[in-house]
This record gives structure tokens, sequence and C-alpha cells, in this order.
């Protein structure tokens, strides 16, 4: 049996030299701001000491972070949207600075069985679409070498000349599941070449899309647990990957759990003793009632409120003055609150909060921008980037949101989705504010902005407007309106042959087996 150290001492040296390497490499400009809750050794004691792999998403990753911190410095901005397909990704290199790679478009077109953005695709699916897109880049800025290089330095300045390595950043969701199956998500997305992945704080498999409901969180604990094991796998692989936290808490409206005590001002409880809302449920198909107004009628009769708004209808201004002077700023558990509580009204509060749960096990959620804020803000030293996803931009919540989290760290990148569904001028903006709302948001600190489904809206009108043309003009209309402009707009060298081909690249291929020399040759 081979030994993989000579001896203990040898063993020894090498992991206080890993460690030592660690801790150094946290100390570079890409990675000083973030913080861990675990040591440099405790990584060390967890990766193939002494056995370094660079990965291209380490590359693509301090590439992100420089593009996004230049765009944060100047206030501008980088605005991009999601494609799965190669081919688009090639012509977004000629125009845009990075590429989305979207968990919804995964799931819907590349996916062996689609669906809606559930994320009940394989967990390896996004990545292996980045990789798709990533290897794209590597060939033809391979083949684009190639090309340049059978030209003379003086031809080679009218040649095109193009940076295909744009980095990817990509939906890691809710990153699928258990912890091991986070980190294997995770090392799958590093080793795609990806340059930034988000993870979100929604339920696994909870998500409805139409019966008019906010979605389920899960408890700050668990988020921030996604978040630790998405760095930690970073760390462990040594990678300068970037890490987007994600926030859905905008407009949730339930959470999973009530173990963690940060949240516990947010949820809601009955403050009257009245039937379990899942009695309710129960009840309303005896009485063929719909399910969202057996929601609203039960809310109203149950007289739903946060512990804090609880207190405050029964006490008085004075004595809920000293509740709030008691349980601001800081983490208070609701046992807690309620024996504050008792203290300065001389009441047992009427609070139940398993009442209102749902027949999947959901407790109810009080939603408020403040509760965005202090998630955002305990997430943010994990990550490298911030995002409150909202269904409807509301320019005062976003900009109360950036600024309280700017307020604590004030170099913050943020991102920004236009989700598929809203239309800005059905909601009332104007052609010019929209026309404005890239550059107005970009100055609260939101520098990459991201269009993630284009190709469920554009992608889809072309291919409908072209296949209606194509089917009545047939081969005449293809050849005028689409050929002919295509080969028009064809780069092409000093001779008129189009540059932009893969042919070469291959014939490359025989001539260098074959003992040519090919550098310097055109052909
Ligand atoms: C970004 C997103 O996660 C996606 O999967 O593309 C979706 C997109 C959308 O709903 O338009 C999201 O924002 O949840």
């Amino acid at each position: 049996m081979s030994q993989r150290w000579s001896s203990t001492k040898e063993e020894a040296d090498a992991f206080e030299a890993e460690a030592a390497a660690i801790e150094e490499w946290w100390q570079t400009d890409r990675q000083k701001h973030i913080k861990r809750p675990y040591s440099a050794k405790s990584i060390a004691a967890l990766r193939n000491v002494g056995f370094k792999i660079e990965y291209p998403s380490s590359a693509m990753g301090r590439k992100l972070w420089r593009i996004l911190n230049e765009h944060n410095s100047n206030g501008t901005y980088e605005l991009t949207f999601g494609t799965t397909e190669p081919m688009i990704a090639k012509e977004m290199a000629k125009h845009l600075q990075t590429i989305y790679v979207s968990g919804a478009l995964c799931g819907l077109s590349q996916a062996a069985w689609p669906g809606a953005d559930h994320a009940d695709y394989p967990a390896d699916l996004v990545p292996s679409v980045v990789k798709r897109l990533f290897n794209t880049q590597l060939w033809h800025d391979q083949r684009q070498t190639q090309m340049r290089m059978r030209y003379s330095e003086a031809d080679r300045q009218s040649l095109e000349c193009i940076d295909y390595f744009l980095p990817i950043v990509a939906d890691g969701d809710m990153g699928f599941g258990t912890l091991t199956g986070c980190m294997k998500m995770v090392r799958s997305f590093v080793e795609s070449g990806v340059a930034m992945i988000h993870i979100d704080d929604l339920a696994l498999g909870l998500k409805k899309f139409t019966n008019g409901e906010g979605r389920t969180i899960v408890p700050t604990s668990e988020y921030l647990t996604r978040l630790t094991t998405a760095r930690m796998t970073f760390d462990i692989m040594g990678a300068d990957t970037m890490l987007l936290c994600r926030c859905d808490s905008d407009h949730a409206e339930f959470i999973t759990g009530v173990i963690d005590p940060q949240d516990h001002p947010y949820v809601l409880g009955a403050t009257m003793e009245v039937a379990s809302f899942i009695q309710a449920i129960e009840q309303c198909k005896a009485d063929g009632k719909g399910y969202l107004t057996v929601k609203a009628e039960w809310k109203a009769k149950a007289g739903l409120k946060t512990f804090d708004d609880a207190v405050q209808s029964v006490a008085t201004q004075d004595q809920y003055s000293a509740y709030v002077a008691e349980v601001s700023g800081k983490t208070v558990p609701l046992q807690d609150r309620r024996k504050i509580a008792k203290k300065h009204t001389g009441k047992d509060v009427f609070f139940d909060w398993e009442l209102p749960r749902l027949p999947t096990g959901q407790y109810m959620w009080q939603w408020s921008t403040r509760a965005v804020i202090d998630r955002a803000i305990l997430a943010a030293p994990l990550g490298d980037m911030t995002w409150s996803r909202q269904d409807k931009p509301n320019k005062k919540d976003m900009h109360e949101f950036h600024s309280e989290v700017r307020k604590v760290f004030p170099a913050r990148l943020f991102a920004f989705g236009y989700t598929g569904a809203y239309d800005f001028v059905k909601a009332g903006y104007t052609e010019e504010e929209l026309e404005t709302f890239p550059r107005d948001i970009a100055k609260m600190g939101i520098i990459w902005q991201v269009q993630p489904i284009w190709a469920t809206q554009g992608l889809s009108l072309h291919a409908n407007q072209f296949a209606a043309k194509f089917k009545k003009e047939g081969i005449a209309g293809y050849m005028r309106d689409v050929a002919r402009p295509a080969i028009a707009g064809m780069a092409t060298d000093k001779y008129g042959r189009p540059t932009a081909r893969g042919d070469y690249l291959a014939d490359a291929f025989f001539d260098v087996v074959a003992g040519v020399d090919i550098a310097g040759v055109v052909q």
C-alpha cells in the first residue's frame, strides 16, 4: 500500500501550510468582506491537503467581482437576460457583460420532463446547462484564437476579437434540500465554470403560483445554513465563485417553522379562541365555499396579528411604549415577549400561532420591508451580493430596503430581477419612468439587473412570428428576411471570408496532427 504521507510530521506540516494558505486567501480583496462562522483549520481538515485544483469558476468569479465593483464605483449597471442556449450566449457576448441561467427556464425547457418554476428538476440540471454554455465560450474563444493566429499582427487589427468569456450567473434555487445535497449542487456549479450562484430562502416544494397567495419561506436560521453550506463548499474547493444571497421574503405569506426567535416578531397568531384554520378548511368543503374566501373570513374571525400588535391591542399607549422599549433592537423569543407584555399590561395576551397553520404545516407570516432587511443583513456577511426578489417592484420599498442594508454594508452590491409576469406599463409606470428605471435603481446600488426568462416571452414570440411567416412565405421569405441579412452581417477577413466559423478549427487539428505548422498561415 502506498502511503499518502511519508511521516506524520510531513502530514502535519502540509496541513499547517494548507490552513495558512487559506488564511492568506481570505485576506485577498475578493474574499476579505466575507465573515465565516468557521476557521481556516476546519476547512483545511475537509480538503485534499496539498492537492490544489484551480477551477475556471474561480477565474470567472474574480472577473465578475471586478466588473460589478467597477459598476458600483461608477454608478453604472449591467442589464442582462437569461438563456439556456449556447447560440444565444454567443450573440450576447457582442453586446453584454454577463449571462444568466434561470432555474425556471431550465425547468421548462431543459429537463427531461418539463414543469413550472418549482426547482423539482434534478439538482445538477442548471449546472449542466452552465457547463454547456461555458464549454461553448471556451470553444468560441479557441476557434477565434486559431482564426486570428493565421493572420499577421497588422491584419489582426481589422479582425473580430470578441471576449466570449461572459461570467455566467446561475440559479441555485433553494439549495436542493439536505446539507450534503446542497454541497453536491454547489460543487457541480463550481465544476461547470459558473461565476456566481444565487441561493434563496424559499421552502422546498411549497411554491404555488395560481391561488393568489404569497410564497413560503424557511426560518432565518435555515436560510443562513444554506448560505453557509454554499460558502463552505466554495472554501473547501478553494473557489472564488461568487455567492448571491437572494431573499424571497418580500410579500411572503408563510414560514415553515418558528424555530428561530429572530422570526418571532413576524409570525402571525390568532388573538381569539377560534377553531383552527385547518378545521375551517374542512368546514368549507362541506359549505362549498372557495378557499380564499374561507381564508379571509377565518383571518378576520381569528383576529390574526403579530404578537406585538396583539399586545398593542390590549395595552394603553404607555404600557405599549414600555413593552416596545424592552423588546426592540434585540432578539426576544415569543415566550419572553409574553412575560414582558404581562409585566407591563398585567394581562396574559391571548396569542396562538398554531391555530393558523396550513394543512401543509406552514405558519402564517406578516411580511414587511423590515423583516426582509433583517434577513438580508444577517445573510450579507456570508455572500458577495444581495437580491431582494419582488413580484411587483415598489420603488418606496426598494429604496428603504437598499438604503437600510447600505447603512450597515456601504459597498454592498445588489441584484434585481425583472420577473417575467410583471407588466410595468399596466402597473402604472410611464414609458419615461420605465426608461430611467434601471438607471434609477442603479443609484440604490442595484448594479446587476436581469430579465431572467426572456425565452418564455421573447424567444417564443420570435419563433411564433417566424413559423407563421415561414408557412406563408416559404424559402423565398426566409432568404429575404433571414439568410440575406445574416450573411450580410457576418464578420469577414480581408478576403471576404466569414471569420466566425468553426470549420478552420477542425482543419487546424488535422494539420497539426499531420505535422503542418499552422501559425501565421492563412488558408
Ligand atoms: C429568477 C427566477 O428565479 C428564475 O428561475 O428565473 C424567477 C423568474 C421569474 O419568476 O420571472 C424568479 O424571479 O423567481
